[in-house]
């Protein structure tokens, strides 16, 4: 009878060889998800294992003046590109399934981490995110799930909450796929009418600027803070609302200072349409 010290060796014994790996998605599929797809297919190689994709818009992380009606729902197009990519199995469940009864028990994720950049513009989003992945997880048991970087904070929120939780799964992260013109690929890239799209690259391009100029120095607080602030006067003066453009430590999202590794974030609206995107420095 094994006699087991360390979490490790527990769940290496208690782990079955076929936990598949796991991309949860809000559906209406492009080429980043579909590149999730294909890292989890890699990852899931070795041993056999499953990839799983969920499908599901999660009402709890929309605030009641956002876009869950209008979210666009394309369930059967979306199937054809899962399978296509190499996914073998597609959770899509209906509100009723997930949410059987109201949620009332939630994930809350810290307020240093999931109040500020997304969170303080979209209050309870975090909350609304870590909760349907807490549930999906507990669904779909995978042994891997896979998150792309556009949602760098999500990133960063969700890997706290499995680290914190000892939940035995590895967070795996997915680089961003762009467009030729550098717009980070985005189901809510479809709101946006012929002119505003010409436009939309322009935010990684902002991001890029303020990255070039953070490296150059001298990387104080006051200079990141005029440096924000510039690159929020341009993009506004382009026609954006910019909502933040920050110059954040990569690893729990506090404003930089110094040498430590950092990465730029943010988040915009041109028209009626809201994008983020971000860019390590
Ligand atoms: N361009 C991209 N490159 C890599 N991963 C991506 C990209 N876009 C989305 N993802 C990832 O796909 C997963 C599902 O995201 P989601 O279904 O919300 O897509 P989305 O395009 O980000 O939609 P939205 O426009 O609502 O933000 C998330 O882990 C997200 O980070
Ligand atoms: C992780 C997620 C599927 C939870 O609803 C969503 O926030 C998304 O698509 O990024
Ligand atoms: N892609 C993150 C999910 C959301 O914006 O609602």
């Amino acid at each position: 009878m094994p006699l087991l010290g360390t979490l490790p060796a527990l769940r290496a014994a208690l782990a079955g060889p076929l936990r598949p790996v796991f991309v949860p998605t809000m559906g209406n599929l492009h080429e980043g998800h579909l590149a999730l797809i294909r890292q989890a297919r890699e990852a899931a190689a070795d041993q056999g294992r499953a990839v799983v994709a969920s499908i599901f818009v999660n009402r709890l992380q929309f605030g009641p003046n956002e876009d869950f009606d209008r979210y666009p729902r394309t369930l059967e197009r979306d199937v054809e590109l899962l399978a296509g990519a190499g996914c073998d199995l597609v959770f899509a469940p209906d509100e009723a399934a997930l949410y059987p009864e109201p949620q009332v028990y939630t994930v809350q994720p810290p307020a240093a981490l999931a109040d500020i950049l997304e969170g303080a513009f979209r209050p309870g989003f975090f909350t609304g995110v870590a909760t349907v992945v807490m549930k999906l997880f507990q669904c779909v048991q995978p042994h891997a799930a896979v998150f792309g970087q556009k949602d760098y904070q999500q990133l960063r929120v969700l890997q706290g909450l499995v680290r914190q939780f000892a939940l035995p799964i590895e967070v795996l992260a997915g680089p961003t796929v762009r467009a030729a013109d550098g717009l980070a690929l985005s189901s809510r890239n479809g709101y946006l009418d012929e002119a505003e799209r010409a436009e939309a690259p322009q935010l990684q391009a902002a991001l890029q600027a303020l990255a070039a100029a953070w490296r150059a120095g001298p990387r104080t607080a006051a200079h990141r803070e005029q440096l924000e602030a510039e690159a929020a006067a341009a993009l506004r003066a382009r026609g954006w609302q910019p909502d933040y453009l920050s110059l954040r430590r990569r690893e729990d999202l506090q404003p930089v200072e110094g040498d430590t590794p950092a990465v730029a974030l943010a988040a915009a609206r041109l028209g009626r349409t809201r994008l983020i995107d971000n860019l390590e420095v």
